[in-house]
């Protein structure tokens, strides 16, 4: 059934336009029994994003980042600092634009040619975001600055090299707990080093 015969809209709400836009939408959902149903849902929508787990098979390690997350300080992160791959939303531009623009900007490595492997809604409740997963491999030579973010806006990352048994071994400890960098993780494990 198509997303237009199920979907009926009444009204859409903008409760906050400020950073992002959070919507409350009201509309008519037909129900798998036939019946219609009134519902209402916000919605936070930030747009879409890119994120990207750099790795080298020949030292068997990967690069990831370190930075402060306040939504995860307010939540049970005792220090706020979050592990997780280089990330970014995409703005206007297209998914390998944003996370070539990006990795360049957190990590300051240069990357020819990201390979995407899969996307996913990290929050479909709630939040509009798809976001777009890529992989690229790196040499310690393609390093072209120190990266850490862009500090007018507030960034403040570290990068960092481990191995990707270390990483894993991080995931299981619960070190590491952002999704996109677990799954990235995992997605290496089952299909580029073994
Ligand atoms: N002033 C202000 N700045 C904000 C606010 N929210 C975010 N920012 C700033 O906006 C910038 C966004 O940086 P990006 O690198 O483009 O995005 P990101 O926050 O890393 O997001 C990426 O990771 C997310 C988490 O996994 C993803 O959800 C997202 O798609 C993206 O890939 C950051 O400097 C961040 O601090 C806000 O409410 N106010
Ligand atoms: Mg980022």
């Amino acid at each position: 059934m198509s997303k237009l015969n199920r979907v009926n809209v009444i009204e859409t709400k903008t409760l906050s336009n400020d950073w992002y836009i959070l919507n409350k939408t009201t509309f008519d959902y037909l129900r798998n029994d036939g019946s219609w149903q009134r519902q209402s849902r916000e919605t936070y929508d930030r747009g879409n994003g890119a994120t990207i787990l750099l790795y080298s098979l020949s030292t068997q390690s990967v690069i990831l980042i370190k930075q402060f997350r306040y939504p995860t300080f307010v939540n049970g992160n005792e220090d706020g600092m979050l592990i997780e791959t280089p990330a970014g939303l995409l703005e206007q531009k297209s998914p390998e634009d944003a996370i070539r623009e990006e990795v360049a900007e957190e990590t300051g490595f240069a990357i020819e040619q990201p390979v995407k492997v899969l996307e996913a809604y990290m929050s479909p409740g709630s939040v509009t975001e798809k976001l777009h997963f890529f992989i690229a491999s790196y040499e310690s030579t393609a390093r072209v600055s120190c990266g850490g973010g862009n500090v007018e806006e507030g960034e403040d990352i570290e990068v960092f090299e481990l191995s990707i048994a270390e990483a894993l071994e991080q995931i299981d400890s619960g070190l590491i707990k952002d999704a996109k960098t677990i799954m990235l993780l995992q997605y290496a494990a089952l299909r580029l080093f073994n």
